[in-house]
C-alpha cells in the first residue's frame, strides 16, 4: 500500500534533486503508477503548498532536530509532509504524526519510524510566530511570507517595504488562468461559448483573443477542445508579448529560446501560418515536446533549430523574439519551487546568456529590425539593466501598456533613463504573472 504522503515526498525529493518543475516531477513520480485523478490532484496540493513555505517548513524542523539537514531526502520530506499537515493544512498533530511514523516504520525501520515521532511531537509544540518575531526584519519578512532572504531584501529595495509585501502575499497566491484562443483552429466566439457551455465562467482582458477564466467546474486545460488545440493555458502578459512583437503574415522571425512554444504558436497564429518563424532551444527535450505542441495547434510555419540562441546565424531576419532563461522570480506563484533554486552564481551565468542573446538578435536581424525582450523575472538586473547594455547598439522603443505599468527608474544607486518606454506587469497589480517587456530596434 502506498500513501499520499509517501508520493508527495518522491515527489519533493526529485524537485530538489532534478531542476524538474512540480508539475513535471509529479507525472514523472505518479505517471503509470497512479490512474486515480483524485490522487494526482491530491499530490498536487500537498507539493504546491509544502514548496510555496518551505523555509519555514524547514525552519520549524531545524528548531526541532538539529541534524535534519544530514538525513536521508525521503526521510526529510516525509517530516515536512507532517509539519506541513499538522500546522498548516489543519489535520490533527497526533493523526499527522501517526501517519507519518507508519510510513516511515514500513520504508525505513523502527529506529527512524521512533526519531520520526520525536521530531513531529517536538514539532506539534514549537510556537513558530513567536520564535520568528524576535528575528531580524528580513529574516522575519522571509519567514512570514515564504521568500528567499534574498528575495526580500531585493523586493525591499526596489518596491518599497510595503510593496515588497503585497507582492509576496500575491505570490502566495493559486495562480489565475488564462486562456488563449488559439485562431488558427477556432474563433474567439466559437470558444467564447464553447467554455460557457462547460461551467467555465469567463472574463475579457485587453487582448481580445484572451479570456481570464474566473470561475470553473473543471480546469480548461481538462476539457476536450484544449486537447483539439483549439486553444491554449497562457498566462495574460505571457500573451502581451506576442502582441508587442506585432508579427506580420509575410515577415521572418527568429525566436531565439522558444521552447515550449507558446509564445511562437501565438506569433504563428497572428501571421496566419504565412511567413516563417525559426524557433530556437538548446534543449531537444523541450524542443521535441514543442513539436507536438505544434501540430496539435495546427501550426506550420515555424521551423524548429536544436541549436544555442547565444550563437547560431540565420541571416538578416526582419524581428527577434529574445525571451530568455531567466530566474522566473515573476512565476513563484506558478512554480514556488523556483525560489529556492537560484544561488548567485546560477543568477549571473543566467544574465551572461541573456546578454549573449541580445547580442546575437543584434547580428540575426536586418537593419531597421525589431527585438523584443522580455523575461517573467521581475528583477532589475535582469530587464532594465539588460535593455541599457542592448541600447549602446539598439534604439530603445516604446511599448504601450496596454497591460502593466512603466519600467523601475532607479535601483541601487543604478538610473534606467527608459523607465518610460518598457513594461512591467506584477503579480499583485496585473494578476498575471511577473512579466518585463521591451522593443528595440537595430538602427
Ligand atoms: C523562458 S523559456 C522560453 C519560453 C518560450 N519562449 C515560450 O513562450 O514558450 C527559456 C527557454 O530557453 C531555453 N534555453 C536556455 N539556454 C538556451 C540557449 N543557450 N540557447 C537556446 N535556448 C536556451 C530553455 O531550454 C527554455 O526552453
Amino acid at each position: 500500500m502506498i500513501y499520499t504522503q509517501e508520493l508527495v515526498a518522491e515527489v519533493l525529493k526529485v524537485i530538489e534533486e532534478t531542476k524538474l518543475s512540480e508539475k513535471e516531477a509529479i507525472k514523472r513520480c505518479l505517471s503509470g503508477k497512479i490512474s486515480d485523478h483524485a490522487i494526482w490532484s491530491s499530490v498536487h496540493a500537498y507539493v504546491f503548498e509544502i514548496e510555496k513555505r518551505l523555509n519555514l517548513i524547514d525552519f520549524i524542523l531545524r528548531n526541532c532536530f538539529r541534524e535534519f539537514d544530514k538525513q536521508n531526502t525521503v526521510f526529510k520530506n516525509l517530516l515536512r509532509v507532517g509539519v506541513y499537515e499538522m500546522h498548516f493544512k489543519g489535520v490533527h498533530p497526533a493523526l499527522a504524526t501517526d501517519s507519518i511514523v507508519r510510513i516511515v516504520k514500513q520504508r525505513f525501520n523502527l529506529k527512524m519510524a521512533s526519531l520520526a515521532n520525536a521530531v513531529l511531537r517536538r514539532a506539534e509544540k514549537f510556537d513558530y510566530e513567536r520564535r520568528f518575531r524576535k528575528l531580524g526584519k528580513v529574516k522575519r519578512l522571509a519567514l512570514e511570507y515564504w521568500h528567499p532572504e534574498w528575495f526580500v531584501r531585493y523586493a525591499i529595495d526596489m518596491l518599497g517595504e510595503d510593496e515588497a509585501i503585497k507582492l509576496m502575499k500575491a505570490n502566495n497566491e493559486k495562480q489565475s488562468v488564462y486562456v488563449r484562443v488559439n485562431e488558427l483552429k477556432a474563433n474567439i466566439e466559437e470558444v467564447r461559448r464553447y467554455l460557457e457551455n462547460s461551467g467555465v465562467e469567463i472574463e475579457e482582458t485587453p487582448l481580445p483573443e484572451v479570456f481570464k477564466a474566473v470561475k470553473y467546474e473543471k480546469h480548461p486545460s481538462v476539457l476536450d477542445w484544449h486537447s483539439e488545440g483549439k486553444y491554449v493555458v497562457q498566462d495574460l502578459a505571457s500573451c502581451f508579448v506576442s502582441h508587442v512583437l506585432d508579427p506580420q503574415p509575410d515577415e521572418i522571425i527568429l525566436d531565439l529560446a522558444s521552447a515550449p512554444g507558446l509564445k511562437a504558436s501565438h506569433i504563428a497564429s497572428m501571421m496566419e501560418n504565412k511567413g516563417v518563424i525559426i524557433a530556437v532551444d538548446n534543449s531537444a527535450e523541450r524542443l521535441e515536446r514543442m513539436k507536438a505542441k505544434m501540430k496539435q495547434l495546427g501550426v506550420k510555419n515555424v521551423v524548429c533549430r536544436l541549436a544555442d540562441g547565444c550563437k547560431i546565424k540565420v541571416g538578416d531576419v526582419d524581428k527577434v523574439l529574445v525571451d530568455p532563461p531567466c530566474s522566473s522570480t515573476g512565476s513563484f506563484r506558478s512554480y514556488p519551487c523556483v525560489k529556492w533554486r537560484f544561488d548567485r552564481e546560477l543568477y549571473l551565468k543566467t544574465i551572461d546568456v541573456q546578454r549573449k542573446m541580445i547580442k546575437n538578435a543584434f547580428r540575426n536581424l536586418k537593419s531597421g529590425g525589431i527585438m523584443v525582450y522580455s523575461t517573467c523575472s521581475i528583477t532589475f538586473d535582469e530587464n532594465e539593466e539588460n535593455v541599457m547594455f542592448a541600447s549602446e547598439f539598439f534604439k530603445v522603443e516604446e511599448v504601450k501598456p496596454v497591460i502593466g505599468v512603466r519600467g523601475i527608474r532607479e535601483f541601487r544607486g543604478k538610473v534606467f533613463p527608459f523607465w518610460d518606454k518598457v513594461v512591467r506587469t506584477f503579480p499583485h497589480l496585473h494578476d498575471c504573472t511577473g512579466f518585463f517587456i521591451s522593443k528595440l530596434k537595430k538602427v
